[in-house]
C-alpha cells in the first residue's frame, strides 16, 4: 500500500482538489490501495488559531465562520452534485456549530487554554477530509473520512503531543482491518490523549501523521504531494539554476532540511526512517514530474555533494585565552550551559591549539550567550586566563551536504576554490566528521554569490554563467556583441557556457542588468536606458553587484582603465583585454598586474595584444613554461602597415591606402599609433617581457616610416593633410624597392633582450617577402626550435578576427 498525504496548498482551492482528486484516483485504479492524509485547506489553520484568539479576547468570530463556511461550501457547490448536495451541507453545518460552541465557551470564560486551541484548530483537517472524501465518494463508492484522533493516541503536550507508539499501532492495525477494502482520508496533524481529548502533533503534524500510518502499515511508499518539485540543490529563489534531486538519503535530506530546505520537517521522517520506507516529495500541480525520493540508501552514483544550503542570518562568538588549553571541561562547561539555557549552538569550530573555540548562534540570543558566558567564566575572565568574547555579526551559513563526500577527496579543495576566487573570505569552518556536511561562514553580503559559485562548481554538468562587464563598444566592442549574440545559444550547448554581459560602457553612456543585457538590442538599451558614463562609478557598480564567474573586459584603447585594474584582481574579478596600454606601461606596473592577478587567484587574459587573434601570447607563453629558451623572435605586427605595404603597389597611393586600412578597421582609433610604430612597439614590448625581459618602451630601439612632418602633426585631421603632402616620399620608397625586386617590411626583433623595429626592404630570399593583407608573422627561434624556427602567420587586424581572440580568452576564464 501507499501513504499519499496532501499539504494545504493542494486541498487549497477547488482546481487544487480536482488534482488531487485526480492523483488519489491514479493510484486507487491501479490497486495501489492508497490511504490519504490530507492538511486542512491552506489558510484555514491560521483562520482558525485567529479565532481563538480573538475570542479569547473577547472580540466578535462570526465574520469568520462565515469566511470558513463559505469557504468549504463552495467547494462543495462544485464538486458534488447537486442531488448529493444536502447531507454535506448538513454535516458541515453541525461541525461549524460545534465550533462555534466551543468558541463562545472561549468568549465567555475568555480564557484559550492549548487544549481548547488544538480542539478548534483541529476542525481544519477535519473539514477538508470530510468534504474531499464526500468529493471522491462519487467515482469511488469506497471512500471513507477517518478522524485520526480515534487512532492516533498521544501524551497530553497540547500544541506539540509526542505519539503513544504500542497504542497507536494496535488501532491502526485494527482500522486497517476493519476497513481493509475502503479508501480512506485520515485527519493529519491530529491526536488524542488518554482521556479522549483532542491534541495537535507539532510542526510538520501531517506529515507525521502520514510517517506513522506509513510505518505501521508497512508502505511501500510515502508520498508527500506539496507545490514544489522536491527537494532542491539550493534555494530557487537564490540560485536560479537549482534542481531538484531525484535521490536523497535521510541523512542528506536531514542535513539539508536543518540548514533551511523547508519542503519538509525531518523529525516527522522517523517513523518512516526505521522502518527504512522511502518517502517521496512531489508536486500536485506537476504530477508527471518524479520529484525526490528520500531513501535509505544514499544514491552514490550521482553529485559528489547533493546539496548547498544556507542560513542567511547568524552571529558568531569567539572564546579566546590561555585558560582552554588542556582544560578538558573548558568545552563542556561551556556547551552544557548554553545547551541548558536553551541557546541553539548552529555550528562550533575549535582550534587545534586549543587556543580557541569559535561558535555560531541565532542572532536573537547573542545577548543571552554574552551574559551566561561573562556569569559561567567571571573568574576565568577576571584572572585573564579568558579574553572578553568578540562578536561577529552580519554573517551566514553555507554548508554543502551529501554522504558522497566521504568517499571523494578533493571535495573541500573545489568548495574553497570555488569561494577564493570569487573573492568570498572564509571565516570559520567546520566540518562533520561524519563527513556529510561541510559548513563555511562567510560575510552575509557574499551568500548569494557564494552560492552560485559553489553551485557552478560542484553541478559541473550545468551550465556555468560568466558574469562580463564591458568597456568599450566601437569597432572591437560591437563585433564581440554581435558574436557572443549569434554564439549563444551553441556555447551552452556544446560548452555549458552562458556568458551574460552584465555591464556596458562607452564614453558616453553605461548600463547594468543583472539579468543580462540582450545582446540583440544593446545600443537601443544603453541609449534608451544607460546613464552617464563615469569610469570610477562603473566601477563601483561592478564590485556592489558582487556577481560569481566575474569577467571585465577592456575593449577600449583609453589609458584610464589600466589604471583600474589592480583594483578589479583585488576584487577578485578576471580581466580579459585588447586594450595594451596596460601591459606595455611601466614594467612594475607589468609586474605588479600578474602579481595581483595571481594572488587573488583570477585570470588575466590578453591574447588578442599581439597579432589578434593569432595564437602568439599563448604560444610564447606555453614555451616559456615548458622550459624553452627563446634566443631570437621576428615578427611583423601591425596589421595596419602590413596591409599598406602589400596594397602601396602600382598606382595607389600611400595617403589611399591609409584611408582604407582604417576603413577596414585595421588601425587603432588614432592611426598615428600604428603609423609612427607606437603600437608595433608596445606589441614587441610585451613579447620581450613575457618571454622573461626586464624591460621599458624607452629601450626600444624604433626606427620611422613616416617622414617627421607626419609624426609632428597636432591632430588625425592634420595627420592625413600632411600624408597626403607627403605622397612623393612614399613614391620614392615604393620604386627603389621595386627596381630592386624587393618589397617594403617594417619588421621587429628580439634579441639578447634588445627590441629593434626598422623598416627593410627583403628579396625573396626573405621569409617575409610573402605576405598578403593585414598578414602578421612571428618567428620564435629558441633552444628546441632552432634550425627551423616555429612560425605563427595570418590575418593580425580587423575586428571580426579581434574580438573572435577577445571571445576566446573569456571563455577560457576559469577554465583552469
Ligand atoms: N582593430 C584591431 O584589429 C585591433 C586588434 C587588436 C587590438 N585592438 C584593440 O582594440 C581596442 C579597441 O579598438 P576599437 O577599434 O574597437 O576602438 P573604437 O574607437 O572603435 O572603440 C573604443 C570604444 O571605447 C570607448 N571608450 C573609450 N574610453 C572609454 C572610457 N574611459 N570608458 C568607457 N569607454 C571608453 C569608446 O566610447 C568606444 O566605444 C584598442 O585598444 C585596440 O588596440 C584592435
Ligand atoms: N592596429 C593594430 C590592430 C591589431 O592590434 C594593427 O594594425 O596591427
Ligand atoms: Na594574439
Amino acid at each position: 500500500m501507499k501513504v499519499l498525504k496532501f499539504g494545504g496548498t493542494s486541498v487549497g482551492t477547488k482546481e487544487s482538489i480536482q488534482e488531487v482528486l485526480a492523483i488519489v484516483k491514479e493510484s486507487f485504479d491501479k490497486g495501489e490501495k492508497p490511504l490519504v492524509v490530507l492538511s486542512a485547506m491552506s489558510g484555514v489553520t491560521n483562520l482558525l488559531t485567529q479565532m481563538a484568539e480573538h475570542a479569547a479576547e473577547g472580540k466578535p468570530f462570526d465574520e469568520n465562520l462565515k469566511v470558513l463556511e463559505e469557504k468549504h461550501f463552495d467547494v462543495v457547490k462544485s464538486l458534488i452534485a447537486v442531488k448529493f448536495q444536502n447531507p454535506v451541507f448538513t454535516k458541515l453545518k453541525l461541525m461549524l456549530n460545534d465550533l462555534d460552541e466551543i468558541l463562545q465557551g472561549v468568549f465567555a470564560l475568555r480564557e484559550l487554554s492549548m487544549q481548547s486551541k488544538d480542539l478548534i484548530v483541529s476542525f481544519g483537517e477535519r473539514f477538508s477530509n470530510y468534504l474531499v472524501s464526500k468529493i471522491m465518494e462519487q467515482y469511488i463508492p469506497e471512500s471513507e473520512y477517518i478522524n485520526a484522533s480515534h487512532y492516533v493516541k498521544t501524551d497530553s503536550n497540547f500544541g506539540n503531543a509526542h505519539i503513544n507508539e504500542e497504542l497507536t499501532t494496535q488501532l491502526i492495525h485494527a482500522l486497517s482491518y476493519t476497513h481493509a477494502d475502503k479508501l480512506l482520508f485520515v485527519t493529519g496533524f491530529i491526536g488524542s490523549n488518554d482521556k479522549g481529548r483532542v491534541t495537535t502533533l507539532g510542526r510538520g503534524g501531517s506529515d507525521y501523521t502520514a510517517a506513522i500510518f506509513g510505518a505501521v502499515l508497512g508502505a511501500s511508499v510515502i508520498e508527500i504531494w506539496t507545490d514544489v518539485n522536491g527537494m532542491m540543490t539550493a534555494d530557487p529563489r537564490i540560485v536560479k539554476k537549482a534542481f531538484s534531486l531525484p535521490i536523497l538519503s535521510y541523512t542528506e535530506a536531514m542535513e539539508l532540511s536543518y540548514f533551511g530546505a523547508k519542503v519538509i520537517y525531518p523529525p516527522t521522517m522517523i517513523p518512516a526512517f526505521m522502518k527504512k520506507i522511502p518517502i517521496a516529495i512531489r508536486n500536485t500541480f506537476e504530477p508527471h514530474l518524479a520529484g525526490t525520493v528520500i531513501q535509505f540508501e544514499s544514491d552514490k552514483s550521482s553529485y559528489p555533494i547533493k546539496g548547498i544550503s544556507s542560513i542567511s542570518d547568524i552571529s558568531i562568538i569567539n572564546l579566546t585565552g590561555s585558560g582552554m588549553i588542556g582544560k578538558s571541561g573548558f568545552s563542556g562547561r561551556l556547551f552544557t550551559m548554553l545547551a541548558r539555557e536553551q541557546i541553539n549552538v548552529i555550528l562550533i569550530t575549535q582550534s587545534s591549539s586549543e587556543h580557541s573555540i569559535t561558535f555560531a548562534v541565532n542572532p536573537q540570543e547573542v545577548v543571552k550567550a554574552l551574559q551566561l558566558i561573562a556569569v559561567e567564566f567571571e573568574l576565568e575572565l577576571e584572572a585573564n586566563k579568558l579574553i572578553m568574547p568578540e562578536l561577529e555579526e552580519n554573517l551566514s551559513v553555507l554548508a554543502i551536504v551529501g554522504e558522497n563526500m566521504k568517499r571523494t577527496p578533493g571535495i573541500s579543495g573545489r568548495l574553497f576554490h570555488a569561494l577564493g576566487r570569487n573573492g568570498i573570505n572564509v571565516r570559520a569552518i567546520a566540518q562533520g566528521s561524519s563527513e556529510f556536511n561541510i559548513s563555511v561562514i562567510i560575510s552575509k553580503d557574499d551568500l548569494g554569490k557564494a552560492l552560485n559559485a559553489v553551485h557552478d562548481a560542484f553541478f559541473a554538468e550545468l551550465k556555468k554563467t560568466l558574469h562580463v562587464f564591458n568597456l568599450g563598444t566601437g569597432n572591437i566592442g560591437a563585433t564581440l556583441f554581435k558574436q557572443l549574440y549569434e554564439q549563444h545559444d551553441f556555447l551552452l550547448d556544446n560548452n555549458d557556457i552562458e556568458v551574460k554581459v552584465v555591464g556596458i560602457s562607452n564614453s558616453r553612456k553605461m548600463h547594468f542588468n543583472e539579468a543580462g543585457i540582450n545582446l540583440e538590442d544593446w545600443q537601443e538599451d544603453l541609449e534608451s536606458n544607460g546613464e552617464i558614463a563615469d569610469l570610477s562609478g562603473f566601477m563601483e557598480r561592478m564590485r556592489a553587484m558582487n556577481l560569481p564567474n566575474c569577467v571585465f573586459i577592456d575593449n577600449t584603447a583609453s589609458k584610464l582603465p589600466a589604471t583600474y585594474y589592480e583594483d578589479i584582481f583585488k576584487s577578485n574579478i578576471s580581466i580579459v583585454t585588447c586594450n595594451k596600454i596596460a601591459n606595455s606601461g611601466d614594467y612594475a606596473q607589468y609586474r605588479s598586474l600578474r602579481d595581483t592577478a595571481r594572488l587573488h587567484g583570477v585570470d588575466f587574459f590578453y591574447e588578442t595584444n599581439v597579432g589578434a587573434g593569432l595564437p602568439i601570447v599563448r604560444v610564447l607563453k606555453d614555451l616559456m613554461m615548458s622550459g624553452d629558451r627563446i634566443l631570437k623572435i621576428e615578427a611583423i605586427l601591425s596589421g595596419t602597415i602590413s596591409y599598406i605595404f602589400n596594397n602601396f603597389v602600382g598606382d595607389a597611393s600611400f595617403y589611399e591606402v591609409v584611408k582604407k586600412a582604417q576603413e577596414l578597421g585595421y588601425t587603432e582609433p588614432d592611426p598615428r599609433d600604428d603609423l609612427g610604430g607606437v603600437d608595433f612597439m608596445r606589441k614587441m614590448l610585451i613579447l620581450a617581457r613575457d618571454g622573461g625581459h626586464v624591460i621599458e618602451a624607452s629601450d626600444v630601439d624604433l626606427g620611422a616610416i613616416l617622414p617627421d612632418s607626419c609624426l609632428q602633426a597636432a591632430s588625425v585631421d592634420e595627420f592625413y593633410a600632411e600624408l597626403l603632402k607627403a605622397d612623393q616620399y612614399f613614391n620614392t620608397l615604393k620604386d627603389k624597392a621595386a627596381s630592386e625586386n624587393k618589397v617594403i617590411r617594417y619588421i621587429g626583433t628580439l634579441k639578447d633582450g634588445k627590441v629593434k623595429i626598422s623598416l627593410q626592404m627583403v628579396d625573396s630570399s626573405h621569409p617575409f617577402f610573402a605576405l598578403s593583407g593585414s598578414d602578421n608573422i612571428i618567428s620564435f627561434t629558441t633552444e628546441r626550435y632552432k634550425e627551423r624556427p616555429l612560425v605563427v602567420k595570418g590575418p593580425g587586424a580587423g575586428a571580426e578576427v579581434t574580438a573572435g581572440g577577445v571571445f576566446a580568452d573569456l571563455i577560457n576564464v576559469g577554465a583552469r
